[in-house]
């Protein structure tokens, strides 16, 4: 049975140490092809680095936020690796694969305010986030803005599902804490975000 948080669905330690180990090797592919980059927004530079795997990449410059069908630097974002594909069926109980698989980065000071994700056509569909690496402190709000907050750290291994009624929530990472985990040979936390984007 997962966790609920203001309608949050919280797996803790859905991956065991192997599994992220395994998980990260594919990753490192992921990033071969799709090295990662520092997205921009209409509020500046944001300090999480990402690329993406999937049909569909997100990405953000000066005339906001959106899915790519190509990486920045140009070609096709690689395949979501099989084992995020397993996970995501398993726990939404879906036949259909996500379109996207968002690769967040967190270096020791990077942060990621209170938002929605809202830049797909369809909300019905749920959201899944795979979390490795160093501690993230994990807020939920509400589906408006403002308001009552929770706080959750999601440590390595950990998977959240924003479904149903939590699939707005306002949601966001206030800080990581650096050192808290030996996953990541070069420190830090990487967030998979997988969603259904047509
Ligand atoms: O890093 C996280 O746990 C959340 C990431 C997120 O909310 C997003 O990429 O939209
Ligand atoms: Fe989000």
């Amino acid at each position: 049975m997962p966790l609920n948080i203001r309608g949050v669905e919280i797996y803790p330690q859905q991956l065991d140490r192997p599994a992220q180990e395994a998980l990260v090797e594919e990753l490192r592919a992921v990033q071969a092809v799709a090295p990662l980059f520092s997205p921009r927004t209409r509020g500046g530079q944001m300090s999480v680095r990402m690329t993406s795997a999937g049909k569909y990449g997100w990405y953000s410059d000066g005339r906001g936020y959106r899915y790519e069908s190509t990486h920045p630097g140009g070609g096709d974002w690689p395949a979501i690796p099989a084992s995020v594909l397993a996970l995501w069926h398993e726990l939404t109980g879906l036949d259909r694969a996500p379109d996207c698989c968002l690769v967040n980065y967190y270096g020791d000071t990077a942060r990621m305010g209170l938002h929605q994700d809202r830049d797909e056509a369809d909300f019905s569909w749920p959201v899944m986030s795979v979390s490795l690496g160093d501690d993230g402190l994990f807020r939920i709000g509400n589906e408006t803005r403002g308001g009552k907050t929770e706080s959750i750290w999601l440590a390595s291994g950990d998977v959240a599902l924003l479904t149903g009624p939590s699939r707005l929530v306002h949601h966001g990472i206030d800080r990581i804490r650096p050192g808290s985990s030996t996953l990541l040979a070069k420190g830090g936390r990487i967030n998979l975000t997988c969603r259904v984007v047509d």
